[in-house]
């Protein structure tokens, strides 16, 4: 099992503070579709634009469906690991996430690791939970962080370690104008903190 220090509880999404932070309806969502394409310079009545404050609004909905989630239910069905006792690791899980900063497109893959405690869990569900926390705005270190303290809180393993490799459309599509550089975050967790696991997992890592 994981040292309790490493427990850290997170709230997957914070609930509405103020009136001002209560979900706007559909039309307004749509209405600031139309202004932001006005202050792009171009008109919202213009045919092919016609539809297109519709088509954000039902695109957002996919790419915040995160919100929605419950990251920690998706952990919620797990089986007997049956004598199996060494590193679990899924590989290159795609990344689609929208920066915070800019609401730019963030794109890579990240890699999740864990070492079983009592139990396993169905490995789609590895990639459910990067999807569940990418599809918000996100900053990498703590997208990276929640699903890493997610699975050490729901599962109870005895190692979790999660890495992503990712690159931030804010930066090669605009301001410092860096294309093909990337990102790359990663956290430890239990028994990958400490020898032999810590080398194991690096390598398994970077093979
Ligand atoms: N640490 C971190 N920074 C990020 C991430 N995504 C974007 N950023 C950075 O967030 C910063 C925001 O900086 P600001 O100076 O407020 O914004 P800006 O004027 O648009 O900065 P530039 O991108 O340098 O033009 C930028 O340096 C981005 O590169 C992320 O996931 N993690
Ligand atoms: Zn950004």
């Amino acid at each position: 099992m994981l040292d309790a220090r490493l427990h850290v509880v997170e709230a997957p999404a914070s609930p509405p503070a103020t009136t001002e932070d209560v979900r706007p309806s559909r039309q307004e969502a749509e209405a600031a579709v139309r202004t932001l394409i006005r202050w792009a310079g171009d008109s919202p009545a213009r045919e092919g634009l016609r539809d297109t404050p519709a088509r954000v609004v039902r695109a957002y909905e996919e790419w915040f469906g995160g919100y929605t989630l419950d990251p920690a239910d998706l952990l919620g069905r797990t089986f007997a690991r049956d004598g199996y006792d060494d590193i679990v690791l899924l590989r290159d899980i795609p990344v689609r996430s929208v920066c915070e900063h800019h609401m730019a497109a963030i794109r890579g893959v990240a890699h999740v690791a864990y070492l079983p405690g009592e139990r396993v869990v169905g490995i789609s569900k590895l990639a459910r939970l990067v999807d569940a926390y990418a599809r918000r705005l996100q900053i990498q270190e703590r997208l990276t962080a929640e699903i890493a303290d997610t699975l050490a809180n729901v599962l109870q393993p005895r190692g979790v370690a999660v890495v992503i490799q990712a690159s931030h459309e804010c930066m090669t599509s605009r301001g410092v104008g860096t294309p093909g550089v990337g990102m790359v975050t990663r956290r430890l967790l239990g028994q990958f903190e400490q020898e032999p696991y810590r080398r194991d997992i690096l390598a398994a890592l970077s093979a």
